[in-house]
């Protein structure tokens, strides 16, 4: 079966869109995901992105790891699937629904309330989440956030000089987090500024990461470090983020269509 897919990104963090809303597409297993998403052997991306028809919203977003592990959240690609609908849309996620809109800058996404519970993370035992009393090989103290997904976020001198390739699985992979982890290194440029590195889980380096940026700024903002409203730069480029009054995330940034596409199924079943 030939099956048709969007080639898309958010600031370099690319996306395999499969819009199964109106053409059916096979059941996608972690295994089928995993080899689409391989740079090598498949299409590459550090996501795929399935679009399904939903009840209650414009349409439902599944969000796949390139490891093909299905998760909860991802930023630059709800900045993608809006871009393509071209209008404000409610997207239903395994996280809740998200509301976004297309605009002069880009696409804006509500990202909704962050959550700080140790257990909303989730960690593993009972612990403050704002100033973590771990650390590995260098990288201390460290906040957790959840926006939807999990995220640990280090404050650091320079996030450049961070060996993230080599801390990043390790981090990912420690028991203290159950459903493994985001992991962020991020350096306070101005108070309205932050630069930000991110080995994502289940992808590994990536050129940006929205759902990162969006706990990164809320971390530094907890502790003080910036203001309400900042622009946070990634390798691929700034998004903006803003922590509302309402305890609500916006973020905004530009998403891409780089082409489009057909390949036979079979071929990564
Ligand atoms: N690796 C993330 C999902 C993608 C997040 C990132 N691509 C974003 O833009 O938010 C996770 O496992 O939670």
């Amino acid at each position: 079966m030939r099956v048709s897919f969007i080639k898309m990104h958010g600031l370099g963090n690319d996306f395999v869109v499969l819009d199964a809303r109106e053409e059916a597409i096979p059941a996608m297993t972690p295994a089928i995901a995993a080899r689409i998403a391989d740079r090598r052997t498949g299409i590459g991306c550090d996501q795929l992105i399935v679009l399904e028809a939903a009840d209650n919203a414009d349409f439902r977003m599944r969000i796949v790891n390139a490891d093909g592990g299905e998760v909860e959240a991802c930023g630059n690609a709800t900045r993608a699937v809006v871009m393509l609908h071209g209008a404000p849309a409610t997207i239903e996620t395994a996280a809740g629904l998200l509301h976004a809109r297309p605009g002069e800058y880009g696409v804006t996404v509500d990202m909704g309330v962050p959550r700080f519970g140790w257990d909303d993370i989730p960690l593993s035992y009972a612990m403050d989440t704002l100033s973590m009393p771990v650390g590995w090989d260098g990288l201390e103290n460290p906040a957790a956030v959840n926006v939807g997904n999990p995220h640990a976020i280090f404050f650091v001198p320079d996030c450049d000089a961070v060996p993230l390739e080599d801390l990043g699985p390790t981090i990912e992979h420690d028991p203290l987090f159950p459903r493994r982890v985001n992991v962020n290194v991020a350096t306070i440029e101005t108070p309205t500024r932050i630069r930000l590195r991110v080995w994502e889980r289940g992808a590994g380096l990536t050129r940006a990461c929205g759902t990162g940026a969006c706990a990164t700024a809320v971390a530094a903002m907890r502790r003080g470090l910036v203001e309400r409203e900042v622009e946070v730069v990634l390798p691929g480029g700034p998004l903006q983020i803003a922590w509302g009054e309402d305890e609500r995330i916006a973020m905004t940034g530009p998403a891409t269509e780089a082409y489009r596409g057909t390949f036979e199924w079979s071929h990564f079943a």
